[in-house]
This record gives structure tokens, C-alpha cells and sequence, in this order.
């Protein structure tokens, strides 16, 4: 489903990608992982749509992506959940899921204001669709509450929900996992088992190599820009250049667990 082909990326003379390929296939759970500085961010925001690669290139099913601003790739099907992306703090949990659904919509978010007879069907239709996503991450429940002061655990979930309702062939995870505590880690990646269970196709750039490991088909590693190694986790952990690359940054790594 999604190609990256002979990618690279440099920042002034240093290469934060180079050369790095990957395919996620349909209904496939994707990890990337790697130290810190290996690229992952950079990774995630070419494929995202922040970053145009220099070199190399992008597809979605098929079609190439790489010169498609983020709006028009999310319109394609590829969701992004950004680490410390930003909700609508004023607004209810629903409301944050339905902004997600209005920016797919024809109507839009501001002309619901002043909509018509002729787009309340549509605006009812999204709001159905937004309890279906609160519902699929569990938060429905709070659905009326506001969004400001929501746990960091119920926060992520809810940013899933919103890259959920516009209907993605592809979700892209930025490292969700990320100051999350060991309770809402375990919620989350049950979270991100179960939706990949029902089909969606995941790409999950995680810090957290366990996480990795006990949720993804196949990983590829990232280091200095460049791919270690691709494979089931089995295989990319026994990979004698990932255990290097690790014990490289240690201390590092270590301090992040
Ligand atoms: N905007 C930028 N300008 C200059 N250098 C950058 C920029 N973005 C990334 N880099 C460099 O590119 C390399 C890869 O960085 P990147 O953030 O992609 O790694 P990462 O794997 O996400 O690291 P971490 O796990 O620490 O977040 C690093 O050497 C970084 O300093």
C-alpha cells in the first residue's frame, strides 16, 4: 500500500535520511524504530507530508505522493497522529472527533454554523460517525466532556479517534507512546493491536522498542539516516547491527525506559 523508494533527506551536510526504503502492505502493522537521531521523525514527516525528500520517492497505492501537500495526502487516505498534536482544547471530545470527520466532508466545519436544511443529514451522519470513533478508542463515555485536561493516556487515544473518523487507508502513529505512563502504554498498544485486527493499516515510529516489537509484523531499523535492518521483530532483534546500534547509545537508551 505504501512504497518509500531510495528516500533521502539531508540537512545541510547531514544526511537525517539516506536512501531508506520501505513498504507497508495491506492491513500490515509497520514499526520503525531506531536511536535517537536515526531518522525517525525525519521519516515520519516525509511521509506525513511536513518534509519533501531531495531525493527518491512516495507512493500510495500505486499513485506518487511525494509532491502532494499533508491536506491533500490525508484527503488520499493517510492519517497522521502527531506526537503532541494539538486538541481543541474548548471543545467537547466529540467535537474534537468531528472536526476530524468535517475536514473530509464537503461542508466544512465553519459553514455548519449556518448550515442549511440540506446539511443537517450530512451533519447528523457526523456526528454518528464520531461516536463510532470515540467508541473504537473506548472514550464514548466522555464524549460531552471537554477535551481541556484529559489525561496524556485519554489524550493520544483521542487523537486516534480523530485521524480515525476520516476513514484512513493508512494511519500514521508518530510516537504515540511517548510520556505515557506504563498503564496507558499497555491501553494504547491494545488500542493499536485491535484496530489493526479490524483491517486498518498502521505505520507506528516509536521510541519505545518493546512496544515495537510486541505489536508490529515486521520492523524496519533506522540508524544515522540509513536502514539496519527489515524484518519480522524476531529477526531485526537478534540482527547483530541493531544490537550495535543500540549498545552504541546505551546509556542513551537506556535513559529513555
Ligand atoms: N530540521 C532539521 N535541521 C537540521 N538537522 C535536522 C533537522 N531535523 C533532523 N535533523 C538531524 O537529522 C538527524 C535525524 O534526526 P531525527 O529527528 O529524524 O531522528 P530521530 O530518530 O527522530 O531521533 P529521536 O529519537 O531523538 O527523536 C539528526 O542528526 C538531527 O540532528
Amino acid at each position: 500500500m505504501l512504497k518509500v523508494e531510495r528516500m533521502s533527506k539531508h540537512f545541510g551536510g547531514v544526511y537525517a535520511n539516506r536512501d531508506v526504503s520501505l513498504e507497508v502492505a495491506e492491513g500490515e502493522l509497520r514499526g520503525v524504530i531506531g536511536p535517537n537521531g536515526a531518522g525517525k521523525s525525519t521519516l515520519f514527516n516525509l511521509i506525513a507530508g511536513h518534509l519533501r525528500p531531495d531525493a527518491g520517492s512516495i507512493s500510495l497505492a500505486g499513485a506518487h505522493i511525494d509532491r502532494l501537500p499533508p491536506h491533500v495526502r490525508a484527503r488520499r487516505g493517510v492519517a497522521i497522529v502527531f506526537q503532541g498534536a494539538r486538541l481543541f482544547a474548548g471543545m467537547s471530545l466529540l467535537q474534537n472527533v468531528m472536526v476530524g470527520a468535517h475536514a473530509r466532508s464537503r461542508a466544512g466545519l465553519v459553514s455548519a454554523a449556518f448550515r442549511p436544511p440540506a446539511q443537517r443529514r450530512e451533519e447528523r451522519e457526523i456526528r454518528t460517525q464520531a461516536e463510532q470513533c470515540l467508541d473504537r478508542v473506548g472514550l464514548l463515555e466522555l464524549a460531552d466532556r471537554p477535551a481541556e485536561g484529559l489525561p496524556l493516556g485519554q489524550q493520544r487515544r483521542l487523537q486516534v479517534a480523530r485521524a480515525l473518523a476520516g476513514r484512513p487507508r493508512l494511519l500514521l502513529l508518530d510516537e504515540p507512546a511517548s510520556g505515557l505512563r506504563a498503564a496507558e502504554r499497555t491501553q494504547l498498544a491494545d488500542l493499536i493491536r485491535e484496530l489493526n485486527g479490524a483491517g486498518t493499516t498502521i505505520l507506528l515510529v516509536e521510541h519505545d522498542v518493546g512496544m515495537v516489537t510486541s505489536l508490529a509484523h515486521r520492523i524496519t531499523v533506522l540508524d544515522l539516516g540509513t536502514v539496519i535492518a527489515d524484518g519480522t521483530p524476531a529477526e531485526v532483534t537478534s540482527d547483530p547491527a541493531v544490537v550495535k546500534a543500540y549498545l552504541g547509545t546505551g546509556a542513551d537508551h537506556a535513559a529513555h525506559h
